[in-house]
């Protein structure tokens, strides 16, 4: 099981600082959402220098032009990109085959699929890498959380390995390690950790 830290609503510096703090316990580092449309493919270009011996995922949540986007943050160092599973099956086919061309993984993130099984069917046709269960944060700020969505998929996906995020925390890491995803994502919970190092540790210690 992988610890995946969310970099989301960081700046450069910032972020850099965050991921020395906690860098023994993380396996991949996500240049998130918020932290890609500020500083765009250059985060990503930072930390996979910064960080050559760690995987770097771009969540670029592609929602058109599937292969250019996915291209470009593979060139910038990505080792997995996101696409929204509510995106065009054309976008999902091109950033696909982005991946494909140049030998990295494609994340489809599921927030707001409602058919889980129906789009698990759809994607494992396809034969993306990973599947992301997703509760977003204004889903969680009215109180939703991942756990149920996890479990639907993990009776659903045959082939591909299995995320989850939304929320994730030292507190609630037990019921969610317990349905072995290939990929724990944890954003808030450390970056907002009064002692970052020390939640980041408590949430990889659950997973082992
Ligand atoms: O993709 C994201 C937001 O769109 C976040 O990176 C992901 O949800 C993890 O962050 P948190 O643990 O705070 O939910």
């Amino acid at each position: 099981m992988k610890l995946q830290l969310a970099l989301d609503e960081m700046k450069m510096d910032a972020a850099l600082e965050m991921m020395e703090k906690v860098k023994d316990y993380v396996d991949i580092i996500e240049i998130g959402t918020p932290f890609c449309l500020d500083a765009g493919n250059n985060a990503v270009e930072t930390f996979k220098k910064a960080y050559p011996d760690k995987e770097i995922l771009a969540d670029c949540k592609i929602m058109d032009g599937g292969y250019l986007e996915a291209e470009n943050a593979i060139k910038a160092g990505a080792d997995y990109v996101t696409v929204c599973a509510a995106a065009d099956v054309l976008t999902v086919k091109g950033a696909f085959r982005a991946t494909q061309d140049y030998g990295k993984k494609l994340v489809v993130d599921m927030i707001t699929i409602e058919d889980i099984p129906g789009k698990v069917a759809e994607l494992e046709e396809i034969g993306v890498d990973v599947l992301a269960v997703h509760t977003g944060a204004d889903a969680q700020a009215v109180g939703r959380e991942p756990i149920q969505d996890l479990k639907v998929m993990t009776g659903s996906a045959k082939k591909a390995k299995i995320a989850v995020a939304g929320g994730i925390s030292s507190k609630t890491i037990d019921k969610y390690a317990a349905l072995k995803p290939e990929i724990i994502i944890v954003g808030s919970a450390i970056g907002n950790a009064e002692d970052p190092a020390a939640e980041a540790k408590a949430i990889k210690e659950a997973m082992m």
